[in-house]
């Protein structure tokens, strides 16, 4: 087979096939995207979604005049082999390569970068008026899963596009998935579309016209159809009551029905929305069969699919078995998702109690509140919403949950690091930003164990709590049968010869460097204490302040940003005992990080026993010397 996929080092290049060529380049771009991510890792299932609907953009409109806006941007692969980067898609996800986004500062092509879904008409109803305003002539096109429309921001831009600008393409790609199956009434909605009798047979229409009179007369000939269709069963109309024009549903696997219709589209002087049905997983057997498993996996077998199991639990899988536990024994405690259910492990719980488990779709301001709104009737909801993800309901944690007081707890998976995925979801944030609001308790575990203790403990509390885990296993802690409560603020000392020249507070998964560095520094001469701190909100201040007087220095570890995070919430105690002590914080800098592996990031940024020991190197010596002169 001839290599058509290595000809395209640029959009113009696949502007010189014939559609038969194309055809031929589909199959080849399914090819090196099944072999290629079994190796990296990544999302494909839903890149082999988007081949055909890519390559069909890439064909009719022209990058980067023309702009592309992707929702999430995580099915951005097919784009990324189109736009100059195929020599490079082996390093896509990994370290120093490619990311698994868009990214405005990888490719010209890359017209916005993204990582959460509900983006992309925002951004492209606002590229389309700064066009406007310029005089400009390019197309605006913005391509969004069937699940960024569960989406808040979605709606909040369909109800200003029309009242905005004349010309912006939305290219809904239905493929009736989200992570799990869609869900809400706009699944439904679509569903009912793209099942009734007489646009399928519209649809079978629309292949047939095209083959027989090609492009234009099919298309007018849909067109009319379809606008007689419409009376019958109004598929589109809620985009038309929105002000848009809509076109389909189409299938978006065929690309010179594709083809044709985007030449028709961008000559339309009106905002439209085509809606393509896809198959998310298209063309690998395995991701067709485990839609949500092959939503975004690490390797996989490229020919079976398999993939090797972690072998130890997650503490996903923790959370959602102690859920479960305390679910069993109090029929109050609900279980909550925003379209996450297998990266939070609720799929776990969702058997066992089939009625207490809501996924609202991808909608964490709406999680937020509607778990405030089941407080208030004396339910406790588990909010299990990514450290990153959350971010988007920071005024429902304050306005309607803490504010009011509720007994919701968000459980912030993906707290620390992410890895591969990239500064879009590194949950590095949640301590700042949850740390100034009244009311919040805010806990760390060290380890599975302590997860439990700390949702038993959430459980039990009568105000708003939150518990930070990260992605992935921990020290392999087992968890008691029975979990036990721990006292609010208090934190827990690993170790303390009582002599202690060096205080070293290590925060959840970062107590594991803080040992090492205890050990590294008695094998200097110093006596170290580590601490658990256990609470990020409130700070143990008796704890503080016992270690902040008695010792030469205060050494905080914590798997996030420095800025107004653990280790400020330290230095703000002690200034607020006017304890006088060094304090030397070790996390991630005011910066965005890039994505790669969590310990080469952290050795990278210096989250590590030896850059801690180095940073603390000054004070290390003075304390030596008044300890040498003291004995001297
Ligand atoms: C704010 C936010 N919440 C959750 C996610 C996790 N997430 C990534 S892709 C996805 C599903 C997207 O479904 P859809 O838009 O239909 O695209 P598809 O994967 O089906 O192509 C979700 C929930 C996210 N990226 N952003
Ligand atoms: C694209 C997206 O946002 C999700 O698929 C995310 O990549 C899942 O992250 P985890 O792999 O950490 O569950
Ligand atoms: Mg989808």
């Amino acid at each position: 087979m001839s290599n058509l996929l290595e000809t395209i080092h640029s959009p113009a290049d696949v502007k010189k096939l014939t559609i038969p060529q194309l055809t031929e380049l589909a199959e080849e771009i399914r090819e090196r995207l099944i072999v290629g991510v079994a190796k990296t890792g990544g999302h494909i299932g839903p890149n082999l979604g988007v081949v055909e609907l890519t390559l069909a953009m890439h064909y009719v409109f022209d990058t980067p005049n023309d702009s592309f806006v992707f929702d999430v941007s995580h099915q951005a692969y097919v784009h990324k082999l189109l736009t100059g980067r195929e020599k490079l898609f082996h390093t896509i996800r990994q370290p120093g390569g490619l990311n698994g986004f868009m990214l405005r500062t990888e490719s010209e092509h890359d017209s916005y970068g993204a990582g959460h879904a509900g983006t992309a008409l925002s951004a492209a109803l606002g590229m389309a008026v700064a066009r406007d305003m310029s005089g400009g002539k390019e197309h605006i096109i913005a391509l969004a899963g069937d699940a960024a429309f569960t989406n808040g921001i979605s709606f909040e831009a369909l109800n200003n596009i029309a009242a905005q600008t004349r010309r912006m393409i939305i290219v809904l790609n239905d493929n009736a998935w989200s992570i799990d199956k869609n869900v809400g009434a706009i699944a439904e909605y679509f569903h009912k579309i793209v099942t009734n009798p007489t646009v399928s047979s519209l649809h079978d229409r629309a292949a047939g016209l095209l083959e027989k009179y090609g492009g234009k007369t099919a298309r007018h000939v849909v067109r009319k159809a379809e606008e007689a269709a419409k009376g019958l069963i109004g598929p589109g109309m809620l985009f038309e009551e929105f002000g848009l024009s809509y076109f389909g549903p189409l299938d978006g696997h065929n690309l010179p029905l594709l083809i044709e219709t985007f030449k028709f589209l961008k000559t339309q002087n009106r905002p439209v929305v085509l809606h393509a049905i896809t198959q998310k997983g298209r063309g690998f057997q395995p991701a067709l069969e485990k839609q949500k498993k092959f939503h975004g996996l690490g390797p996989y077998d490229a020919e079976t699919g398999e993939t090797k199991s972690a072998g130890q639990k997650t503490y996903s899988e923790i959370f959602a078995e102690s859920l479960t536990k305390l679910a069993d024994k109090n029929e109050k405690v609900v279980a909550i998702t925003a379209a996450m259910p297998n990266g939070t492990a609720l799929d776990l719980f969702r058997p066992y109690h089939p009625k207490r488990y809501f996924d609202v779709g991808i909608a964490e301001e709406h999680a937020v509140i509607f778990a405030a709104g089941m407080a208030t009737k004396g339910y406790k909801p588990f909010c299990a919403i990514y450290s990153t993800f959350l971010q988007r309901a920071f005024d429902p944690i304050v306005h309607d949950v803490c504010l009011q007081n509720l007994p919701v707890v968000f459980c912030m998976d993906r707290g620390g690091l992410s890895g591969d995925d990239g500064p879009t979801h590194h949950g590095l944030f949640d301590i700042s930003y949850l740390r100034s609001v009244p009311n919040l308790i805010h806990m760390v575990p060290k380890d599975e164990d302590e997860l439990a203790d700390m949702m038993y403990t959430a459980m039990l509390h009568e105000g708003p709590s939150a518990i930070r885990y990260p992605r992935g296993t921990g020290p392999g802690v087992a968890v008691k049968a029975q979990p036990v409560a721990i006292e609010i603020g208090k934190a827990e000392v690993i170790r303390d010869s009582g002599r202690a020249d060096v205080a070293i507070f290590g925060l959840g998964a970062m107590l594991p460097e803080a040992v090492r560095l205890a050990e590294m520094l008695e094998r200097e001469g110093f006596s170290a204490a580590v601490i658990n701190p256990r609470f990020a909100k409130p700070v143990d201040r008796e704890c503080v302040a016992k270690f902040g007087e008695r010792c030469g220095l205060v050494i905080t570890l914590e798997d996030h940003v420095l800025a107004g995070g653990f280790g400020s919430a330290v230095l703000e105690t002690l200034n607020t005992l006017e304890v006088q002590v060094p304090v030397v914080r070790v996390g991630w800098p005011d910066e965005f990080i890039e994505h790669g592996k969590v310990e080469a990031l952290r050795a990278k940024y210096g989250l590590t026993a030896e850059a801690a020991l180095e940073k603390a190197r000054p004070y290390l010596s003075k304390m030596m010397e008044q300890i040498l002169a003291k004995h001297s």
